[in-house]
């Protein structure tokens, strides 16, 4: 962690630029970017609604609105002024001559966290590269420091301009190292999710919105001692726990980094490889903060981001993986809204409301949980030589076998097209077993 930010006093703007469709409202927007500045403790002196009617090039802001931003940090004895959203290099430089402070956009303010909240080995190895990457646009400047390779690379000044031809090298050298590392620490990674995937446990993913209460559900269920905080992605790196279930001796909960919206572009790639366990999951829980009221752009972004990862193909919901929607922090509903969403939730079967700090509803999601584990909701046809017996009882032994025909394919021979319902474990086992 750069040691100017923890303890900073810092001036939150959100600059409300006339033409963006933003997902968020301009206060929701000013809300999250505040809890970001929190989660590496920033103290926020005072935050501001900014609109911009037209961007300047060289500075976002026009000089009026840049004056009173000045003065404001003035006013505050803020040291730190946190933009929330991209700022280019230029504006970045411009603004800090101008305010004669550090400022740091959203981009920067979410790498600090990663920095900071990263434990194992690919999380920072995927952090430190999204910071490098980020740093290497913006060598216009002189603040690299690369001795302080982890955590805080942001705020305190570097070496100086000469020094940015030599950091250039460095950086992209470091950068080359980095990639192998990673590349080795996921093949490791993958061999462990090949044997997981071969023990005949089905895995159970937590997804959801940043403090949408992944972690405290996840503890709730595991009774493990996870993190679990008022704190913007208090959870980086993925966790699993086995967990018993109504019918189900064992199965792997899985909980994730939460989701926020506008992730900069360097960390997509980090948080979309440590998502990636959740496409290996037989189902996915998302996890939604009812009570907030972004709660529906929320979802929408974390739809999103399952899009991105193949889990959602097309334009609407329909998604390989079953996914169940948990209405979570129902303890902080009003009663009408209470009201409302309890007879929505009724007539969905795939809403479980609950409360994760309560355990109100956690019986019920168990439940859930254990009757699609068990309900043989997955349909296949397998084609399978005929002399294949083994195969073949499995899935007489195993499955609802619908259907049976004999059929001859040109390499195999003669086979069997045998139609079968099985349960997702079922599934898991004959789809992964060495026969
Ligand atoms: N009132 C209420 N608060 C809750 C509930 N569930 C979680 N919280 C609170 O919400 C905050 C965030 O909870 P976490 O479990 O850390 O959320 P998360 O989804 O794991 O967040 P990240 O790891 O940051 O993505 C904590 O302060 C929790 O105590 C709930 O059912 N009701
Ligand atoms: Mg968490």
């Amino acid at each position: 962690m750069g040691e100017v930010s923890r303890g900073a006093r810092a001036l939150v703007i959100c600059p409300d630029i006339r033409g963006i469709r933003y997902d968020l409202d301009a206060a929701s927007r000013l809300a999250e970017a505040e809890g970001l500045a929190l989660a590496i403790g920033i103290i926020v002196a005072e935050s501001l609604i900014l609109p911009v009617r037209e961007v300047r090039p060289n500075l976002l802001f026009g000089a009026g609105q840049v004056e009173n931003i000045r003065i404001a940090c003035e006013q505050n004895e803020a040291e730190l002024v946190v933009v929330d959203g991209a700022l280019s290099p230029i504006q970045q430089r411009n603004l800090e001559e101008k305010l004669a402070r550090k400022v740091i956009d959203r981009t920067g303010l979410i790498l600090e966290i990663f920095g900071e909240r990263a434990a194992t080995a690919e999380g920072r190895l995927q952090v430190e590269l999204a910071h490098l990457d980020y740093q290497q646009s913006r060598l216009v400047r002189s603040w690299t420091h690369l001795e302080r390779q982890r955590g805080g690379f942001g705020f305190l000044g570097g070496p100086g301009e000469t020094q940015i031809e030599a950091d250039r090298r460095m950086i992209r050298q470091r950068m080359g190292r980095l990639r192998k590392e990673l590349e080795q620490v996921r093949k490791t990674r993958g061999l462990h999710r090949e044997r997981r995937e071969r023990a005949p446990w089905p895995v159970i993913a937590l997804v959801g919105y940043t403090n949408a209460g992944k972690s405290t559900l996840f503890n709730r269920l595991t009774g493990a001692g996870v993190m679990a905080e008022d704190l913007l992605f208090a959870t980086l790196d993925p966790t699993m726990r086995a967990i018993t279930l109504p019918g189900v001796e064992k199965a792997i909960l899985s909980d994730t980094v939460g989701f926020i919206s506008d992730l900069p572009t360097q960390l997509v790639a980090a948080f979309r490889a440590t998502l990636e366990e959740v496409t290996a999951a037989d189902i996915i829980c998302h996890v939604r903060d009812i009570s907030n009221a972004s709660s529906a752009a929320q979802k929408a972004q974390v739809l999103d981001v399952l899009r991105d990862l193949g889990v959602i193909e097309g334009e609407g919901e329909v998604s390989a993986i079953p996914i169940i929607e948990i209405w979570n922090k129902w303890d902080q509903l009003e009663a009408d809204d209470a009201e409302e969403l309890a007879s929505l939730a009724a007539a969905d079967e795939s809403v479980v409301p609950l409360s994760a700090l309560t355990g109100d509803g956690v019986e019920e999601l168990l439940a859930t949980l254990g009757d699609m584990l068990t309900r043989k909701a997955a349909f296949r046809t397998y084609e399978i030589p005929a002399s294949d017996g083994r195969k073949i009882a499995w899935l007489y032994a195993h499955g609802d076998v619908v259907d049976d025909v004999a059929a001859e394919a040109a390499e195999k021979g003669p086979t069997r097209k045998i139609s079968v319902r099985l349960n997702p474990k079922e599934l898991g086992q004959f789809e992964t077993l060495d026969w």
